[in-house]
Order: C-alpha cells, then sequence, then structure tokens
C-alpha cells in the first residue's frame, strides 16, 4: 500500500517542471567539470593560464557551472564555516527571531521558511564585503560566528576575483575589464539550514530561481543542490566532492556576456540528515550598474539587457509580487522580453 501510495505519488510530480513542489524521484548526479585553480593564481604570464581559463570558458557556456580545486582554501576554514553557521541555526527561536525580517533591504537578515510555508529552511543572509563594514551586524551569537564565516568570507571572496578574471578573459574582454568595479563589488552570504527530510513529506527545500550576481561560490556539508540542466531537459545532482567548491553563474554574468554565460537555475531539496549550504553571491556594488560589454555587441548580436544594479534586484524583489506579474528579475532585464 504504502508503496503504491509512493508510486502514484511519483508520477503525479512532474518529472523536469521548475515548480516548487520536490519528491523523492531519482535526480542522477551531473558530472562537472573540475578546475585547477592552482594553475590559475600563477600570475597573467603563466603558460597555463590563457588555457584554464578557456577551460572555464566553455564550462560557463555548456552546464553553466564547475568545481574548482586547488583553490587554497583550507579546510579548517571550510569547516569552521559550516560548523558556525550550524552553532547559529541550533540558537533558540527566539534567539534567531532578534534578526528576522522580511524587509529585503536589510543588510543582516534571519527567515525561517517554515513558519509561514513549506519551505523547510532557514535563512540567515548578510553582506559580507567590504567586511569591514558589514561584520559588525553579524550575528554576536554564537560568540565564534564573526570570526570563522569572516575568515572563509575573505578566502572566498579572493577566489570569487580570481575567477572572475578568468571568466572575463574567456569572453575575450581585456585583463582591466570590470577590475575596479569588481575589487569594490557586493558580496552577498546566503547561509542556509535545511531540516532533515521526514515522511510525510510536503515540506520543499529552495523552490527554483537564480542568483542575481555574477557568480555564486557554494560550500555544501552534503548533497542536496540540484541544477537545471537545458540540455537533457532535467534536474541534475550537484555531487559534494572533497576539498573542492562548487561554483555556478548568476544574472548579472548573462548581462554581461550578452547571454553568451547563461544563469543556471536551481533548487534545493531535502536531505535525509539536516543540510548547511553557505552560498556566496558576487557581484558589482550596490548602486553599480551592470551593463552588457560592447565588445560583444554588433549586428549579429544586438544588446539583449537592459543595465541594472544589486540595488535594482533588492528593489525589484522588494515589489515582487505587487507590481512584477511573477516575473524573474533576468525576465525584467530582457529588451525583447523572456
Ligand atoms: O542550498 C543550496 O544548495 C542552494 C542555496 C541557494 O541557491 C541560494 O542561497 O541562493
Ligand atoms: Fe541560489
Amino acid at each position: 500500500m504504502a508503496a503504491m501510495r509512493e508510486a502514484l505519488r511519483l508520477a503525479c510530480i512532474s518529472r523536469h517542471g521548475f515548480g516548487s513542489k520536490v519528491g523523492l524521484q531519482a535526480v542522477e548526479p551531473v558530472s562537472l567539470p573540475v578546475i585547477d585553480l592552482g594553475l590559475l593564481g600563477d600570475g597573467e604570464h603563466s603558460r597555463s593560464r590563457p588555457l584554464v581559463a578557456r577551460e572555464i570558458g566553455r564550462a560557463c557556456q555548456s552546464l553553466g557551472c564547475f568545481l574548482v580545486k586547488n583553490h587554497g582554501i583550507h579546510e579548517s576554514v571550510m569547516r569552521g564555516a559550516l560548523e558556525a553557521a550550524s552553532d547559529f541555526f541550533d540558537l533558540s527561536a527566539e534567539q534567531k527571531a532578534e534578526l528576522e525580517s522580511k524587509d529585503m533591504r536589510k543588510p543582516v537578515r534571519y527567515y525561517a521558511g517554515y513558519k509561514n510555508t513549506n519551505e523547510a529552511r532557514e535563512l540567515l543572509k548578510h553582506y559580507a564585503h567590504p567586511l569591514g563594514d558589514w561584520i559588525r551586524c553579524w550575528p554576536m551569537t554564537p560568540r565564534d560566528y564573526r570570526e570563522r564565516m569572516g575568515r572563509y568570507a575573505t578566502d572566498v571572496r579572493k577566489i570569487a576575483l580570481l575567477l572572475m578574471d578568468a571568466i572575463l578573459e574567456s569572453l575575450g574582454l581585456g585583463p582591466a575589464y570590470l577590475k575596479d568595479e569588481l575589487e569594490k563589488g557586493m558580496q552577498v552570504m546566503a547561509v542556509n539550514c535545511y531540516l532533515e527530510r521526514t515522511q510525510p513529506d510536503h515540506m520543499v527545500g529552495l523552490a527554483p530561481h537564480s542568483d542575481y550576481g555574477c557568480i555564486t561560490i557554494l560550500l555544501q556539508s552534503c548533497t542536496g543542490l540540484h541544477i537545471f540542466d537545458k540540455e537533457g531537459e532535467s534536474w541534475k545532482e550537484i555531487p559534494k566532492v572533497p576539498d573542492t567548491l562548487y561554483v555556478h553563474i548568476g544574472d548579472h554574468l548573462e548581462v554581461i556576456s550578452n547571454g553568451k554565460y547563461k544563469r543556471l537555475v536551481h533548487r534545493a531539496v531535502l536531505n535525509s540528515e539536516k543540510r548547511i549550504s553557505i552560498a556566496s553571491i558576487h557581484g558589482l556594488s550596490m548602486n553599480e550598474k551592470v551593463t552588457t560589454a560592447k565588445e560583444l555587441v554588433d549586428e549579429q548580436h544586438p544588446k539583449r539587457y537592459k543595465e541594472s544594479s544589486f540595488q535594482d534586484f533588492v528593489d525589484f524583489l522588494s515589489s515582487k509580487n505587487k507590481s512584477t506579474n511573477g516575473r524573474s528579475f533576468i525576465d525584467s532585464l530582457m529588451i525583447n522580453g523572456p
């Protein structure tokens, strides 16, 4: 009887839909390119650098994501960040509620999805760059949260800058392209905690979406991230590969590249254990407009996106469901519509 109910339930859930209801249907792990960052960091004249940049470009253009190894972040720093996050979510509901807000504009915000929705997710979102400006707004408890998360934030940002440099190079944009803007850019950390999957499982993780920034670097305690593979038209699971970090493309890189590199639609599902993920989102600063590189616009490739800033994204989120007709942020930027 239970098996029949399960079979019926699986048959009811659309296999490829973008719907937020995520069942237990089998989702294959995806095979991801693994980029050796050790070969990128050797300075601009390293012989391997152009090859690695090309490899990154290929990954951006095909799947829209890849893993990085030899990234230089010590295992203890990554473990420390995951533990600090876990310790924060272990605090009492009252303690966490002190940071609770529905205001998307707040630089530090706690949100418990299970309170009002069927999302079994808690989120602590905080700005992280410039770190000195924001860290004093981060949670004061657990006592070592700021130190442990701060160390990871600093390290992961270095990787983001290195990767953005290589990604822009792979687009044929000069070595100084957006260098200053990225140096001054935003880093937002979405620290997520998903409850373990229980039966009956009417709860979901995180609904399908793309991230607003240029790139997202994700650290996870166990599997639960799915990406939408456009070619296979199916969801695929991101494996957890020891010592690697996972990277995917956000809306603003799609805009810069005039659609050559597409944002990656992804979702999170529940695991049989509590899951922590830390998504570090990197882009230009609050009021800096992101525009399509003019080098990538010509008669055959007319400009496809309007310019926008991080502030525009936050405003968009704040007005969602009021005036956006269910459209995503990137849809709202497309000159000829989605
Ligand atoms: O938990 C995950 O794996 C994904 C999190 C995510 O997509 C986000 O925070 O934007
Ligand atoms: Fe995301």
